[in-house]
């Protein structure tokens, strides 16, 4: 398998084991940020629920302060009656809030009843409170008032269901949150008893009644009630929580202001037997509204926390899920960036290599594109380098030894007195003469010259005015000789003339150009030397009775034997079919 093909197998396993990997812990964090979302839509619904109760029983204690004061209370009065018509409207909001959530349900779902009975019943209560207002507190009848407070605590009730269905429901939904839930409704609860306490004594307090037994039997059961809450309420109410210091404070202010002021108040109030109690009803509820609303404060903190802890939990997780996303990607693009440089300075520079090593085996010696720069790339393109200095040396190496043997052939072909191709030049054309006879092209034709009474020359001049001699022979017979015919010195002082195409006649008049050429002028040796030479020719042209290169040698050579004996400084031509012979 191909390198590239390699990484890219490996690369995706890592980034199929990295998905895998982060999938399984995606997984996890994607379950909770689920599970965490769930929660917090739970609790936010069941803290609208409290929400309107704690408002429905925070209504009852600025009524039931107006309820016990005169008209004639002035600036009291009119603040109390503002409170009052505050706490309406903030009952309404709730209501209206837990309507707009109950929205979701189908019309006659029954949560959507069980609230709409509660603010039947809280508008009935709220009307009877305004009737009793319109009289001067001193013609309201004991049982009026009872009654409107009735109806107050009655729609409170009506709540309870509601309440009641809601912790069942997101205890089952949302278990995790299940003891935040339960502190939340024994805080509301708490508050709820405690404020029903209050409105069972206005009645007494307000008529300077005594407290009658059955009324006292209801006070015992709430208060009975709330000692079993108090118990149920820690000390901190979310120990796990180290920022819940103010939770804590309040917590503790709760202890002191409503289990150790209010309860006890209301235990004394509960322990007179007369009808003196020492304080009105206004008095009271005015003590004991500041504690109920701590209370409550505390229920509405606490639950208010446990929120935003839960999307605090919820914004992690979300955090964590986009991480691992984020991380996952910068792998892959991590990987796909290793890929990318293992392309760039790994495969794409050992394949510019080898392509490289591929033209140096066939023989292009040019520079070839390269990649990448590191180290190890660096030293195989230095072996390249090596090899091409090599490759170049043994070229050359090989072209000197070409040149060298073209020239030691040509100087095994050259005569070196006359530069004219030598004998052996001659039978390398004509074929070796001992061998098996060559057949000739009738195109052929010889032309032997051998210079006249040479060895006088020699004897008379020396041997280096014989040399001189036979260089000016050559010289006169080269002048005379063109391509392609070829001019040979076939030996001592006897020259050849090889010619192609050329009839007996032109072969002839050629022989007779050269011979002038030879004993046209005198040769100047040097200034006190002139001599004349001439030189005989035999001539032969392939025809029926010369058809191989030894019978033309031959035909030649007695030619010119026959011109050596005639005399010489003549030329005479073999005999042919037609026997035409030309002397000069
Ligand atoms: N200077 C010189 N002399 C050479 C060379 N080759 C052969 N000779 C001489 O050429 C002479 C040839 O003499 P011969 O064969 O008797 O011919 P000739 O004297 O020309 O007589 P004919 O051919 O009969 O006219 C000899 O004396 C050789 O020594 C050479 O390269 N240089």
């Amino acid at each position: 398998m191909q390198l590239q093909a390699q990484l890219r197998v490996g690369a995706t396993l890592l980034l199929a084991v990295a998905a895998g990997i982060s999938g399984y812990v995606f997984q996890g964090y994607a379950n909770a940020y689920r599970q965490s979302t769930r929660d917090l839509q739970t609790l936010a619904s069941y803290n609208l629920v409290l929400k309107a109760g704690n408002a429905m029983s925070a209504e009852r204690s600025p009524s039931n302060i107006l309820l016990s004061l005169d008209q004639d209370a002035g600036p009291v009065y009119a603040s109390t009656a503002i409170q009052m018509a505050d706490a309406r409207h903030r009952t309404d909001d709730a209501l209206d809030q837990l309507e707009h959530m109950l929205a979701a349900q189908p019309p006659a779902s029954p949560d959507r009843d069980k609230l709409s009975r509660a603010r039947k019943s809280l508008a009935k209560g709220r009307t009877a409170i305004d009737q009793l207002l319109q009289h001067a507190p001193a013609t309201r009848s004991s049982q009026d008032l009872q009654d409107a407070i009735n109806k107050m605590v009655l729609a409170r009730k009506q709540l309870d269901p509601l309440i009641g269905d809601f912790f069942a429901d997101t205890v089952q939904d949302a278990p995790d949150q299940a003891r935040i839930m339960q502190m939340a409704r024994i805080l509301s609860d708490l508050r709820e008893y405690g404020g029903r306490i209050d409105s069972m004594l206005l009645v007494p307090l307000s008529a300077s009644e005594p407290i009658d037994p059955s009324r006292h039997l209801v006070i015992d059961l709430l208060r009975g009630h709330i000692d079993e809450l108090h118990r149920l309420l820690p000390e901190r109410l979310d120990p796990s929580d180290r920022r819940a210091g103010s939770i804590d404070s309040m917590r503790a202010q709760v202890e002191h202001d409503f289990f150790g002021h209010t309860l006890p108040l209301i235990d004394s109030l509960m322990a007179r037997s007369g009808s003196d109690y020492g304080m009105s009803a206004a008095a009271f509820t005015s003590q004991t509204m500041p504690d109920l609303m701590a209370l409550e404060k505390l229920e509405d903190q606490f639950i208010q926390r446990a929120i935003d802890q839960l999307a605090q939990v919820k914004n992690d997780n979300r955090r964590h899920m986009l991480m691992i996303g984020a991380y996952l990607l910068a792998f892959y693009l991590f990987l796909l960036v290793v890929l990318r440089a293992a392309q760039s300075f790994v495969i794409r520079p050992l394949l510019l290599a080898r392509q490289e090593i591929i033209n140096l085996a066939h023989g292009d010696l040019r520079p070839a594109p390269r990649a990448g720069n590191s180290a190890e790339v660096r030293a195989l393109h230095e072996a390249i380098d090596t090899l091409r200095r090599h490759h170049l040396n043994s070229m050359q190496l090989a072209i000197e030894r070409d040149e060298l043997s073209k020239a030691l052939r040509r100087q095994a072909h050259t005569d070196a007195l006359t530069g004219l191709l030598n004998r052996h030049a001659l039978e390398e054309i004509t074929g070796d003469l001992s061998a098996e006879p060559v057949r000739l092209s009738k195109d052929r034709g010889l032309i032997l010259i051998d210079v006249d009474y040479f060895k006088p020359i020699n004897d008379e001049h020396g041997h280096i005015v014989g040399d001189l001699v036979l260089r000016e022979v050559a010289s006169r017979i080269m002048r005379s000789v063109a391509a392609p015919h070829m001019a040979f010195r076939y030996g001592g002082e006897e020259f050849a003339i090889l010619t192609t195409g050329l009839s007996m006649k032109a072969l002839c008049l050629l022989a007779e150009d050269v011979r002038h050429a030879i004993a046209g002028d005198e040769f100047t040796v040097h200034n006190s030397l002139r001599l004349g030479v001439t030189a005989s020719f035999g001539v032969a042209k392939g025809d029926a009775l010369i058809f191989t290169w030894l019978d033309l040698l031959n035909a030649a050579d007695t030619a010119l034997y026959r011109a050596k004996a005639q005399g010489r400084n003549q030329l005479v031509s073999a005999p042919r079919v037609s026997d035409v012979q030309y002397s000069g």
